[in-house]
């Protein structure tokens, strides 16, 4: 378990991180979302005993990390931002070295390289040297690197940055795969990626915690949660849907000709509105309710706060 209690970083009169304070269980998988700059990628190297903290206390497994870093470090796994470091050495080299640093021995040392080469597929670049490889390939050797020594908490800044879209969607699928009784927490810009691997979201702006709840939750704080959106395959007069009991807005996309109908509260709009557009024979090519959009909460919660 990570408990962080009132987590402060300075650097000289800036605030990075300002009084952070949650906890973390086996099973979960955190998503920091924030804007660029709100203290992500600081906290997570608090989190890792990599920056000492101005103020406040990281308690991991029972131990606390002014105390216990090298213990606690032993227990996680690491990827940092961008790519990495000891770049002149070759993929199975550097993946050998990390092996060694962690304490691997052995025949458990081979398995556990040939294991993340696997994990990661790394085979067709094993003998290249780590800072020729494309931007993708050197984020799956740091993930790599990171899950060498099985850790039981792994912290991954932007895991998938700079992954194309099935490399992206491999990494979501170790993610999950790996995260069954352990903890992890990653850092993302990539919104839809929160919901596709993590139950909890964590929204953090100017170094502050705005929101710690499921990505369900937070769909739910959309004004499109519930929406209903539908386009008819004719010009039609549409004017009466807006008076439908229970719509509170009604928007049409000028573009596409797209029509947005959002309900009083959570009202389910479905049952009127079908029976709306079936008693007066109308043709529609799209209706679907929609699930809130994470983009617009996001856009909502982060600009409160810069403002
Ligand atoms: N060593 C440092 N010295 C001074 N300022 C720093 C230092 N490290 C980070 N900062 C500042 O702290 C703030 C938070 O940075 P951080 O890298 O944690 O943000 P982030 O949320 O990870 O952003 P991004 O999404 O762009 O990676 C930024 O304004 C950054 O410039």
């Amino acid at each position: 378990m990570i408990s962080v209690t009132n987590l402060s970083k300075a650097f000289g009169d800036f605030i990075a991180v300002d009084k952070l304070s949650f906890e973390v269980r086996a099973g979960d998988v955190v998503g920091f979302l924030g804007p660029n700059g709100a203290g992500k990628s600081t906290t997570m190297k608090m989190l890792t005993g990599f920056l000492t903290p101005s103020n406040g206390e990281i308690r991991i497994s029972d131990m606390a990390m002014d105390k216990s870093s090298k213990a606690i470090q032993k227990q996680i796994g690491y990827l940092p931002e961008g790519a990495p470091a000891y770049g002149d050495m070759t993929v199975v080299e550097f993946l050998s070295f990390i092996a060694d640093i962690r304490g691997l021995k052995g025949q458990h040392r081979k398995d556990r390289i040939r294991e993340v080469i696997r994990l990661v597929q790394l085979e067709e670049v094993l003998r290249r040297p780590v800072e020729n490889l494309s931007k993708g390939f050197k984020r799956r050797v740091g993930l790599a690197q990171a899950i060498i020594h099985d850790p039981d908490i792994l912290i991954l800044d932007e895991p998938t940055d700079g992954l194309d879209p099935n490399q992206k969607h491999q990494v979501r699928e170790l993610i999950k795969n790996f995260s069954k009784d352990k903890i992890v927490i990653i850092s993302t810009h990539i919104l839809e990626e929160v919901t596709a691997v993590c139950n909890r979201a964590m929204i953090i702006a100017a170094g502050k915690m705005l929101f710690d709840a499921s990505p369900a939750d937070l769909q739910k704080k959309s004004r499109y949660y519930q929406a209903i959106s539908l386009h008819f395959t004719q010009l039609t007069d549409i004017s009466g849907l807006a008076e439908l009991e229970g719509v509170e807005d009604m928007e049409v996309d000028r573009h596409n000709g797209r029509v947005t109908l959002f309900p009083e509260g959570q009202q389910d709009l479905m049952p009127a509105v079908s029976a709306y557009i079936r008693d007066r024979g109308l043709q529609v090519d799209t209706l679907y309710q929609e699930q809130g959009r994470l983009d617009d909460v996001f856009r909502q919660m982060t600009e409160e706060v810069s403002a």
